[in-house]
């Protein structure tokens, strides 16, 4: 599965469990005023916010480099709050002081703290809505929001399209059924995120069309990786009871010029994906930006 794809999962799992385990935590406190002669650092040490299985599960995220940095931080502040709040409450319990502004305190503390993971959830969630559940491959609209900035500066030396359609996908699922063809796009997909580079993407683009980002100097460079993945999905066997299953692909490649727009890319390595289509299909045709086209399949 797709890497980005299990970190938004696991994130989801671990903030779950967290957060369970925080109003276990809510419990504890309970326990702790009942009988004070225990010493919990979790919640009577300054740093408790440290101790408490969630701080704990949130330190390491935040050790992590990550896009959604700002939205663990602004739970880090609250979370402390919360802590912050209930040690206020403690010691003036211990004092034997007027509670009521503690208990108002620790009150709004939690309802802040619920909220900032509420809101990373919901940016996990709809995260998650622009990854293909079935391949765990990118869709088309990550694609479409991060390809200007993958085509400028350096970055955007060297990048070629590779728009590629399965062969006569229909047939497998007719003859074998439609969970053998989701078993087969599945495996498509594994097998064309481990043979790319790190610095390369794959996205699923529609159906049984998929989109990869290749990273080369040439022309030349960028047919040979494209044949080269040609080549290792023709050799791939999918088992589906006592059939074994193999596909091919035909592909359209172009170069992607600095500043240009995905949708000429895209028109263009589709006019070389319906050339391969109609000549034969199990090829990558290269398409230049005067539209000529060139069938580089050995
Ligand atoms: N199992 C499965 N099938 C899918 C999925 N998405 C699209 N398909 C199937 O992909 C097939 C595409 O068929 P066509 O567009 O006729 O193309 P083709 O049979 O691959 O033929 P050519 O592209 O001309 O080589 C259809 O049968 C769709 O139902 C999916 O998520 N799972």
């Amino acid at each position: 599965m797709n890497r980005k794809f299990n970190e938004i999962d696991s994130t989801l799992r671990g903030l779950n469990h967290s957060t369970d385990a925080h109003f276990k935590w809510l419990v504890t406190i309970l326990r702790f005023v009942s009988s004070r002669d225990i010493e919990l650092a979790e919640i009577t040490q300054e740093d408790a916010h440290d101790h408490c299985e969630f701080g704990q599960w949130l330190n390491v995220q935040l050790q992590q480099e990550r896009e959604d940095r700002h939205f663990l931080l602004d739970i880090n502040i609250k979370h402390n709050r919360v802590h912050q709040a209930c040690r206020q409450i403690l010691n003036t319990i211990e004092n034997d002081e007027g509670r009521s502004g503690a208990f108002d305190a620790f009150e709004a503390a939690l309802l802040e703290f619920t909220e900032s993971i509420s809101l990373y959830k919901q940016h996990l969630l709809q995260l998650r809505t622009s990854y293909d559940a079935l391949t765990g491959l990118p869709l088309r609209r990550i694609l479409d929001e991060s390809f200007d900035r993958l085509n400028e500066g350096a970055d955007g030396a060297g990048l070629y399209l590779l728009l590629l359609d399965i062969d006569h996908f229909k047939k497998v699922n007719d003859n074998y059924g439609h969970l053998t063809g989701d078993a087969v796009l599945r495996s498509l997909a594994l097998n064309l995120e481990d043979n790319v580079r790190r610095s390369e993407s794959v996205y699923r683009y529609g159906g049984e069309e998929f989109i990869i980002l290749l990273r080369a100097e040439s022309d030349r460079e960028a047919t040979a990786a494209a044949e080269r993945l040609r080549h290792i999905i023709a050799a791939v066997e999918t088992v589906s009871g006592e059939h074994v299953i193999r596909i091919t692909f035909t592909s359209g490649l172009t170069r992607v010029h600095r500043g240009e727009p995905l949708r000429e890319v895209l028109e263009r390595a589709d006019m070389a994906l319906y050339r391969g289509k109609h000549g034969g299909r199990n090829c990558t045709i290269l398409i230049g930006k005067n539209l000529d086209c060139i069938n580089v399949s050995h």
